[in-house]
């Protein structure tokens, strides 16, 4: 039973979630008591059966409870789940070839089939289980992380993840408060960092534009940016130039205003442009930075996952590799940088990130929250587009909250 699964995993010492000295034997017999004790056990979530609109979502007593299939990985009691675009578009089948690849590439769950399936990218909770080569955490560690979409998500009582995925929760944020950032804010750190070469140490003269600065990764991306000493432009709706200059944003344009490219180019020029818009932003916004200087431009709206959809992973990859490689080179030979972003989980940038908030430099941006019942809702609001900020729905109840 539980109690017992929580009490083997206190007696056993390992690390955070690398590839610890416990033995794989060990492992093994630990896997096999964690499956036999748990072959009844289930929990509430939301699933869905197929792709389709919002009218796919059930509700479920009987889903299937997490288990640890690896030593590095721990079970996780949800108390809050955020939502994110990319929830509304799994749930049409966005991404289903390559994700279903990536999640079982081996095929050791022998099925053809990757549902019922849990949506729900955020998750702020507390640890209940870890395998035998987590040390950093224990079992009662409250935690947050954002959930690959290639895992069984977060709008479930239990999820299960890597220990690198998972980081300590701020302590200053309630769960609610903690579930608005993970999914965004790994997404921000890898563009910014990974993509884009920014760090705390080399952002003080640069200026960066934001398109699309009022939703969850917008309003992340300005704050990450202003506490490390950028100037930062965004655009946004004029409904929501209020809320972008509380979190930080130095200048704001308002792109329904139109034309919002001729107002762009009248300020100087820019050393990186994150755009979470694409489409046709791509054809003018390139000329807004600075040639010849290592600037970037950023898009987080890539055909990757369609390409793989429509052609297979193979022609897919070929197709997405051709498109990048042809406008990378197009752009570097008028002296600026184009690049594909994209979602990384790491539980040591949310450590990171976790300082920020903590030191107050960083505050989550909750738009509404919704009880575990009224998942639907929730999506619907989503779907209905215009975030100014996230939608997190509470899955435990929490005394307080
Ligand atoms: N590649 C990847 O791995 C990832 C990609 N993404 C993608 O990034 C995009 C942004 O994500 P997220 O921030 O979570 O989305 P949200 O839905 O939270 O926010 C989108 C925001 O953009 C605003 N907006 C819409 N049109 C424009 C426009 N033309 N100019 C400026 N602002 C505009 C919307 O408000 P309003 O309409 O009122 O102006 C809204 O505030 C999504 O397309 C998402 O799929 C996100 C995470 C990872």
């Amino acid at each position: 039973d539980v109690n017992a699964m929580q009490w083997i995993s206190l007696a056993v010492v390992s690390s955070r979630g690398g590839h610890g000295a416990l033995s794989t034997a060990m492992h093994a017999h630990y896997r096999a008591f964690s499956t036999a004790t748990r072959r009844h056990t289930v929990m509430h979530a939301w699933v869905i059966d197929k792709y389709g609109d919002n009218s796919v979502l059930r509700f479920t007593k009987n889903a299937s409870f997490p288990i640890i299939d690896y030593p590095n990985e721990v079970i996780v009691k949800v108390h809050a789940a955020g939502l994110n675009p990319i929830d509304i578009n799994m749930r049409g089948g966005y991404g289903a070839a390559t994700l279903k690849m990536k999640r079982d590439p081996l095929n050791i769950k022998r099925t053809d089939s990757e549902f019922p399936l849990i949506l729900g990218r955020d998750v702020s909770g507390v640890i209940m289980e870890c395998g035998l080569d987590v040390s950093y955490f224990k079992p009662g560690d409250e935690v947050w992380a954002a959930v690959p979409p290639w895992k069984q998500g977060s709008l479930a009582e239990f999820v299960v993840l890597s220990a690198n995925e998972v980081s300590h929760k701020p302590k200053s944020l309630s769960h609610v408060e903690a579930a608005c950032m993970p999914y965004v804010a790994s997404t921000a750190w890898s563009v910014l960092v990974n993509t884009g070469g920014l760090n705390k140490d080399n952002c003080a003269k640069k200026r960066i534009l934001i398109l699309g600065g009022s939703g969850g990764v917008g309003t992340f991306a300005i704050q990450l940016l202003k506490s490390w000493g950028a100037h930062v432009t965004v655009t946004c709706s004029q409904n929501a130039e209020h809320l972008v200059r509380g979190i930080g944003a130095d200048d704001v344009v308002d792109y329904t205003a139109r034309p919002v490219e001729k107002t762009l180019k009248s300020l100087e020029n820019f050393d990186l442009i994150l755009d979470s818009i694409g489409g046709e932003t791509e054809s003018w916004a390139l000329s807004l930075l600075k040639p010849w200087c290592g600037a970037k431009y950023v898009t987080l709206v890539t055909p990757f996952l369609r390409n793989t959809d429509q052609l297979g992973l193979a022609d897919g990859m070929m197709r997405s590799g051709v498109t990048i490689a042809t406008k990378a080179l197009k752009h570097l030979t008028k002296g600026v940088h184009y690049r594909w972003g994209f979602f990384a989980p790491s539980g040591s940038a949310l450590d990171e990130i976790c300082e920020l908030v903590d030191a107050g430099k960083i505050r989550p941006v909750l738009q509404e929250q919704f009880a575990f019942p009224r998942v639907p809702r929730a999506f619907q609001k989503v779907e209905g587009g215009h975030a100014r900020g996230k939608t997190v729905v509470t899955v435990a109840r929490v005394q307080g909250e």
